[in-house]
């Protein structure tokens, strides 16, 4: 896969744009910070008109912190898409920091003095800029397609975990979510230089008797069939990433022989008592639920910590419908890259928006390949595209209705003695059902 490196590189000092609103502090203390900010790169406006501000904001707040929670709400209900909170001299933070969390704000922040508060909100403005032009440049954007909130919070998080930290990550999700695509994603972002390819393995079809070779690799004659020297994920891994698939699988046993060479990267290869050393991140995925296998016993705790320095949990499709129709073009245009991605037939959207994918994206995608394979490459996309399988069930057919029935039901009535009344009745049901039809 190309690096992303010269696709998608935000300018380092671009300028940042961010909105501003000042609660109960005077200018007096708040102008110096504006100042610094403007040497910084920092381009400052008010937050209004709202449909013109930048979706990155300050509140600066002196006294109550609750007066900043509204103000926050206020504008975390308009859009803005991440709001610091900056308790200036005489604002109270202390617990009332979760109150400014819950209201909407994405980070708090104490005063120390002008000059340092200046630099601390420069400098998460700014990655907050570059996490939003990664997220938004189109190498991203077409590797992994999505813009519901919940998919763009994940998708921010992944990016700047990459960028910004060497953590190790656990993705959650389940199955065809998309975990291994963002695993691909964190290590195509990873600044590091000369990284080496992604190295996978899949932790499923580890077979417990040659996992020290799988992990570790082995000596020549180490064990039978073992003709030549070989190198193990870990090592494979030096100066890249690994991503262990189906971390969930792995025996307890398993896991404890790997919590050195997570630690501290250091490990030996079957058949030898030399120590090597390896530089790694690493990436795990797995569709289980860890702390429930955790509180079963059959995952470690020790192990869990360690490889979830950050947690990543990918939304499932029904968990973001709005995603689907995007999906469905990029797939489309995947298989059909020469033609304008056609329009759909209502019925077509509303099956696709409606239908449930127990598979999730995996199970769209090849939906929607079915329907590219029928679909005869001229206008719109219509419900003789769709698959028989995945046709709506017909109706129950209705036995149609004959002559002659409304004498036979009322002779029969009569025959089994039934009053004046009841045969009425039953004239009247007879008559309803011939109205339908
Ligand atoms: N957001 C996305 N944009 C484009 N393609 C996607 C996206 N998410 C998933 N896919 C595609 O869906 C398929 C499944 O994705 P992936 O293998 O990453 O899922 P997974 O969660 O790792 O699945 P599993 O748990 O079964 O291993 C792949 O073909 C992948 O390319």
């Amino acid at each position: 896969m190309p690096s992303t490196a010269t696709r998608c590189n935000p300018a380092i000092e671009s300028p940042v744009d961010a909105w501003f609103e000042v609660v109960g502090a005077s200018d007096s203390l708040v102008q110096p910070v504006v100042r610094g900010l403007g040497e910084r790169g920092v381009q400052l406006c008010s937050r209004d008109p709202v449909a013109d501000r930048p979706r990155n904001g300050v509140v600066v707040f002196a006294g109550s912190a609750a007066a900043a929670a509204d103000s926050i709400h206020a504008v975390a209900d308009g859009g803005s898409e991440r709001i610091l909170a900056l308790a200036a001299n005489g604002g109270e933070l202390g617990d009332d920091s979760w109150g400014l969390l819950r209201a909407g704000a994405s980070d708090v922040l104490s005063w120390c003095d002008a000059e340092s508060s200046a630099r601390q909100v420069a400098e998460r403005l700014r990655r907050w800029q570059t996490i939003d032009e990664l997220v938004e440049c189109a190498h991203v954007q077409e590797f992994l397609v999505g813009e519901s909130p919940a998919w763009r919070a994940v998708l921010r998080d992944a990016v700047e975990v990459a960028r910004f930290t060497e953590a190790a990550v656990l993705i959650t999700g389940e199955s065809g979510t998309g975990k291994e695509r963002v695993a691909q994603l964190i290590h195509e972002l990873d600044p590091r230089p000369n990284k080496r390819r992604l190295v996978v393995l899949d932790c499923s079809t580890v077979v417990p008797s040659l996992s020290g070779s799988e992990f570790f690799g082995h000596e020549k004659g180490a064990f039978t069939g073992a003709s030549a020297a070989r190198e193990g994920a870990f090592e494979l891994a030096h100066g890249s990433t690994l991503f262990l698939d189906e971390v969930g699988e792995l025996p307890a046993p398993l896991q404890a022989e790997l919590l050195r060479v997570i630690q501290e990267g250091t490990f030996k290869r079957v058949g030898s008592n030399t120590w090597r050393k390896s530089s790694f991140r690493l990436i795990c995925a797995t569709n289980r639920d860890l702390a429930d296998e955790q509180a079963k016993g059959a995952f470690r705790n020790d192990f869990y910590y360690r490889i979830a320095g950050c947690t990543l949990h990918l939304p499932s499709l029904r968990e973001r419908r709005e995603d689907i129709l995007p999906l469905f073009h990029h797939f489309f245009r995947e298989a059909h890259p020469e033609g304008r991605p056609p329009e759909l037939e209502d019925a077509v959207r509303e099956l696709l928006v409606s239908r449930p994918y127990p598979g999730n994206v995996r199970d769209l995608r090849s939906l929607a390949l079915r329907i590219v394979h029928r679909y005869l490459g001229a206008g719109v996309v219509s419900v003789g595209d769709i698959p028989d399988c995945e046709r709506p069930a017909p109706a129950p057919q209705r036995t149609p209705w004959r002559d002659g029935d409304f004498a036979h039901s009322i002779r029969r009535a009569v025959a089994q003695g039934a009053t004046p009344a009841e045969i009425a009745a039953a004239a009247a049901d007879v008559a309803s059902v011939a109205a339908r039809g």
